[in-house]
């Protein structure tokens, strides 16, 4: 991987190696894609403002995320289906993540199912909460949270409805997978990917076995999760999920000043300025443009924990300069693993920690508490 210098290497290593449909699944966002194309390019146009002839040799990129020590002010973010990116993708991220000293997030919509990645990694991990309809499954999802020992909840509230990804129909992304010439040509061609998954533990949504219902017939995503999400999911439901989690609780998806200053009151320790990496409302914000305004009104009585765009290490420094506490990244892991598996993830991960030291270095901070607007050129 020496050739591997930045993020964007390992994503052309992973379009390469996954199968189209998967990638695409990956890569792409939702309707125009503005939301997703705003994160990204609003990050890069906050500029640093350079500082010279400061001692920076002690640098130090440990943190806490939610009280616990970190080594580095990020988080592996919920991504699903990330099984279908490299055979066991969940275990292998979240030993990666664990190797690294940080947080990794299992997603309702993974591969690997809870118990699966608990078997098989050291430490505790993070679970990502859907609320599905039926409610004494989600109940029965978050007892096994608890039996696994996982260490946050983390309820996604920005995914109600499904914002349409039209790659994904392209590509024939239903539930079950739909299969064409072309997808097989494609598969085909991928034989080491195609290997990965068949040795990987499952092939469908471990958390869900047993309960997958309206995947008789095939249904493009959408449709699918039209069936099985609750769009009824409303702020009362917050309050019977923090009654029945005992342990730390993050709300995820929070893009608005109002719905931060509800977020407060909830009692979740956190909460996550996202689109949901421009995947859900085409058309909204970029989460920097209302990271500032979040951070503003609620960031001291909750943690601001931010993600959308992260694609380096200069890019979580813009986002802990305006406030943020820590950052999720999604697509920057899920690029390293799709192209090289665990390594790939760990690889990513080093790219941004030199990133981020180095931006620490040639703006004149030592530590990642000094991190404020003050680094920034405005
Ligand atoms: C392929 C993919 C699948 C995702 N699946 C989930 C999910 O299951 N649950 C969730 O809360 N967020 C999910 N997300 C959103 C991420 O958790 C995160 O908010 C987003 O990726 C951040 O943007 P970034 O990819 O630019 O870092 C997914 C993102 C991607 C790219
Ligand atoms: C295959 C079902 C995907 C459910 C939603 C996962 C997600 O949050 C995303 O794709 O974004």
């Amino acid at each position: 991987m020496k050739h591997i210098t930045c993020i964007e290497d390992l994503r052309q290593v992973h379009k390469r190696k996954v199968p189209k449909a998967f990638f695409d699944y990956a890569d792409r966002g939702s309707y125009s894609e503005d939301t997703l194309r705003a994160n990204v390019d609003d990050l890069q146009q906050i500029k640093f403002r350079q500082r010279i002839l400061v001692d920076v040799s002690k640098r130090d990129l440990s943190t806490t995320i939610l009280g616990e020590p970190a080594a580095l002010p990020l988080i592996l973010a919920p991504v699903g289906l990330t099984g279908m990116q490299y055979g066991d993708g969940e275990i292998h991220a979240c030993r990666a993540a664990q190797a690294a000293g940080i947080p990794y997030t299992l997603s309702t919509m993974s591969i690997c199912s809870i118990e699966d990645v608990a078997a098989n990694v050291d430490k505790p991990f993070w679970f990502q909460l859907y609320v599905m309809k039926d409610r004494g499954f989600i109940k029965a999802l978050i007892e096994r949270a608890i039996a696994a020992k996982c260490s946050a909840l983390v309820l996604t509230v920005d995914l109600q409805v499904i914002g349409q990804r039209h790659a994904d129909i392209k590509n024939g992304m239903t539930v079950p997978p739909e299969w064409s010439l072309s997808k097989l040509v494609d598969f085909a061609t991928k034989p080491a990917w195609v290997a990965g998954v068949l040795r990987g533990k499952r092939r469908t949504f471990g958390n869900l076995v047993g309960h997958l219902k309206g995947t008789d017939d095939i249904t493009a995503l959408g449709t699918w999760i039209a069936t099985q999400f609750d769009t009824t999911l409303n702020w009362k439901d917050v309050e019977w999920i923090r009654s029945i989690w005992p342990g730390k609780l993050i709300l995820k998806g929070i893009l608005d000043v109002e719905d931060a200053e509800e977020a407060a009151k909830t009692g979740a320790q956190a909460l996550v300025v996202s689109n949901h990496g421009g995947r859900q409302l085409d058309g909204a914000p970029s989460s920097i443009e209302v990271l500032p305004e979040v951070v503003d009104a609620v960031g001291s009585r909750i943690e601001i924990l931010f993600d959308g765009g992260i694609r380096s290490g200069q890019d979580v420094m813009r986002a802990l300069a305006l406030g943020a506490k820590s950052c999720m990244i999604g697509r920057a892991y899920i690029h390293g693993l799709g192209a090289y598996g665990g390594p790939g993830v760990a690889k990513a991960l080093d790219i941004i920690r030199n990133e981020l030291s180095v931006t620490m270095g040639l703006c004149g901070v030592n530590t990642i508490a000094e991190i404020d607007d003050h680094v920034l050129a405005i």
